[in-house]
């Protein structure tokens, strides 16, 4: 953000109904929202109720005025004006907020997508053509050239356009599909699970036999003999040989289970047991909390790094969200909750994505089967786990489907059902499904709508980074809720307890 932006707090009344947040006043913007204190991440900064326009009364009379620098197209051609908060969020190429169309209360719902530090703007994408000169000074700051900007009216229109929804292929189509996109291209946003091992009760040890060297200069001679004895296994490689502390210097020997013999002739102690740590340090505290137990080695490894992401793959993520998209909103057509789940076929470079049959998809059926347990993700994995009980890899057909760690005797029960597969939700997978996914072994999780009062990826929990959690997965917010929810027309009750 441009270094001259700075905020006044405005000397009009404040909303002290807003645990969160202040309006503040910049030359560059006017008024905008900002954090009053840490806000952690899918916090529900507002709920702002909309004032609805009708199309003729909009475009003969509300685009002339002010409003038009406030309303955003709500669905039929209409236009809103968020009441309250909504309208004072500012624009940036790097929002934290997303928002929430609920037209079933006509309500917007404005909720973090990441932990926002204090005095820090709340912003909203407003879409590529801003008919003002973005204040922000990002590498590539939008242009206001009205020549540019819709000709359409509303002055939030891009609220609900982020992509260009006129392309009727949908984006991602132009340009080499092995192309890597930059992070902050990319249509979702990833969130970062704190690196494994963080606290001290959860860092995994062993025991190993160490002995204490009183005299230094026998160091060298102990390490030959490691050597020779055959003690100097790779197994032990992340650890530190000699630890020095309180004047004493110890070797470490060896993780078997019975005491190795020392040199006779060296008059050493006898050796002793420790906990050592079982894998390096990822991070500096899980260093420090480590290097505790053992002296360990630093490898801050590409492991916990995030997925290069192609063009290519985006394509195929964006079909699979449209997909599930879809699924929901038939579901609401046969009065079923519109919610869906989409185990995407795995991404091929070389094939077409949507066109493997291990591809599933499967929406909430608590209502039609009048049972509370029938969510979309379950019943997404419940396919999959038939399919592999009943799936016959001798059929021609069969065993195309059937990837080669499905195929064989090694079926349902065995293997984990959604190893290094990607699930595609409308809604952020709530606590119970969360652990499903959990069970399943997936891959990563992308969702369209957060649920911060149900959620278990995030929401009200974040189940993968529980403590006593032996499987982490990848989580992924779809940032363009608009362009897919107004591509899909689909209606959503953001009071949904997905
Ligand atoms: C919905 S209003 C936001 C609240 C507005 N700042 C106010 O004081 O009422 C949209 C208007 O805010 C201003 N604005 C929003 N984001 C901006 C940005 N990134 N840079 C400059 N001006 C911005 C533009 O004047 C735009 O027409």
């Amino acid at each position: 953000m441009s270094s001259a932006l700075n905020p006044t707090v405005s000397n009009q009344p404040q909303l002290l109904h807003n645990p969160w947040c202040l309006i503040k006043h910049t030359e560059e913007k006017g008024r905008g929202v900002y954090a009053s204190k840490p806000i952690p991440r899918q916090t529900v900064i507002d709920i702002s109720p909309v004032l609805i326009f009708a199309k003729d009364e909009y475009h003969e009379h509300g685009r002339f005025t002010t409003l038009d620098h406030y309303t955003f197209k709500w669905s039929d051609g209409r236009m809103a004006l968020a009441l309250g908060l909504g309208s004072l969020f500012n624009h940036s190429e790097r929002p934290n907020l997303s928002y929430l169309l609920d037209a079933s209360t006509d309500a917007i719902q404005y909720v973090t997508t990441r932990a926002i530090e204090v005095d820090e703007e709340l912003s909203i994408f407003y879409g590529h053509k801003l008919w003002f000169k973005d204040a922000d000074d990002y590498a590539n700051p939008a242009v206001a050239d009205p020549e540019e900007a819709e000709d359409g009216w509303g002055g939030l229109s891009a609220v609900v356009e982020v992509t260009d929804l006129t392309e009727p292929d949908g984006p991602f189509l132009d340009g080499d599909p092995s192309e890597i996109m930059a992070d902050e291209d990319l249509p979702f946003t990833r969130f970062r699970l704190p690196p494994d091992e963080e606290e001290i009760d959860t860092i995994r040890t062993t025991q190993a036999w160490v002995v204490d060297i009183p005299d230094p200069r026998l160091i060298t001679e102990m390490l030959k003999w490691l050597k020779q004895a055959g003690l100097d296994t790779p197994d032990l490689g992340h650890l530190k040989r000699i630890r020095k502390q309180n004047d004493m210097t110890t070797l470490l020997l060896t993780t078997s289970p019975v005491p190795p013999i020392l040199p006779g002739d060296l008059d050493l102690p006898m050796p002793y047991t420790l906990l050592v740590p079982i894998s390096p340090a990822l991070t500096p505290i899980s260093l420090k909390l480590k290097s505790s137990f053992w002296p360990t080695i630093f490898t801050p490894s590409r492991k916990g790094e995030a997925e290069a992401w192609s063009r290519g793959k985006s394509r195929w993520a964006w079909d699979a969200m449209i997909k599930v998209v879809e699924a929901a909103n038939e579901a609401r057509n046969r009065g079923e909750l519109p919610i869906a789940a989409h185990i995407a076929a795995p991404y091929n470079e070389d094939s077409e994505s949507d066109s493997a049959p291990t591809a599933f998809i499967a929406c909430d059926s608590r209502n039609s089967n009048a049972h509370p347990l029938r969510h979309a993700v379950i019943n997404v994995i419940r396919q999959m786990a038939d399919h592999r009980t009943t799936a016959d890899p001798s059929t021609p057909e069969e065993s195309i489907s059937l990837t080669p760690s499905e195929a064989g005797e090694s079926r349902n029960g065995t293997n984990y059902l959604l190893t290094s597969r990607t699930v595609f939700t409308t809604h952020e997978p709530c606590i119970m499904c969360s652990m499903a996914l959990i069970h399943s072994r997936v891959k990563e999780v992308f969702y369209l709508y957060p649920m911060p009062r149900t959620g278990g990826c995030g929401g009200i929990a974040c189940l993968p980074t529980l403590k006593g959690v032996n499987h982490r997965f990848g989580i992924c917010q779809w940032n363009i809720q608009g362009a897919i929810v107004d591509r899909c027309n689909l209606q959503l009750d953001a009071a949904i307890d997905a």
